[in-house]
């Protein structure tokens, strides 16, 4: 099960530094929607020039455009870009050939989808990744809740990320679901000790592999 490490309402100098101070805990890392907009691609060339080891995800949250934005996203170096669910099939079937073409992998994010039909269209589409995703926003008035993963218990093709505020006391319910990649942020990031909730995350999901 991997963490993926989120950089999200940071400076260039402060998405460095969290890096640093959790790379020994963390598998993949996610330059945030808002590090993009703020830096552009330059942020992502720079991060994967820094840690070529870790898979790094532009959360780039496309919905229309796809072909050119995962060309972007990928030129910079990003393993793997994010589509949001609700975009057209032409927005996501495009992202899927361009990553595939160059060996890179699209992730949809689910954020605000219920619809279980959806899923299903999905993965008629070639789609392997998802993230199922309780927004900034949504945390403001509520918890993530392992409910979530309601819209794809049904599907085994699926390999599941999955996002929204998660820290230590959420993670253990998070890990009763198999997840295979959990989404860490502002828990890690906004932490006094960064390094060490990082290490006491990894502690969990370890602890919780050598018993599954
Ligand atoms: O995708 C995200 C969100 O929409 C802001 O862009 C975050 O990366 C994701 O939610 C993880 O961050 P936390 O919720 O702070 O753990």
């Amino acid at each position: 099960m991997n963490i993926q490490l989120a950089l999200d309402r940071l400076s260039r100098e402060e998405c460095f530094d969290v890096i640093k101070e959790t790379e020994r805990y963390i598998d993949w890392i996610e330059v945030g929607t808002g590090v993009i907009k703020e830096y552009g691609m330059s942020i992502i060339r720079e991060i994967k020039e820094a840690f070529p080891n870790k898979v790094l995800v532009a959360d780039m949250k496309t919905c229309d455009a796809g072909r050119y934005e995962a060309a972007q996203a990928f030129e910079a170096g990003a393993d793997i870009t994010t589509v949001m669910a609700f975009s057209a099939d032409k927005t996501i079937l495009d992202t899927l050939e361009v990553a595939r073409k160059q060996g890179k992998r699209v992730m949809i994010d689910l954020l605000g989808m219920t619809d279980p039909t959806r899923l299903e269209e999905l993965e008629q589409l070639g789609v392997d990744l998802i993230g199922l995703h309780f927004g900034k926003d949504m945390q403001l008035e509520g918890e993530i809740h392992t409910d979530l993963f309601n819209l794809v218990e049904s599907y085994s093709t699926f390999e599941v990320a999955i996002a929204g505020g998660i820290n230590i006391g959420s993670l253990p319910d998070i890990l009763e679901k198999s997840p295979n990649t959990i989404i860490v942020g502002s828990a890690i990031s906004k932490a006094e000790d960064r390094t060490e909730v990082a290490k006491k995350m990894k502690g969990l999901i370890n602890a919780y592999e050598v018993n599954y």
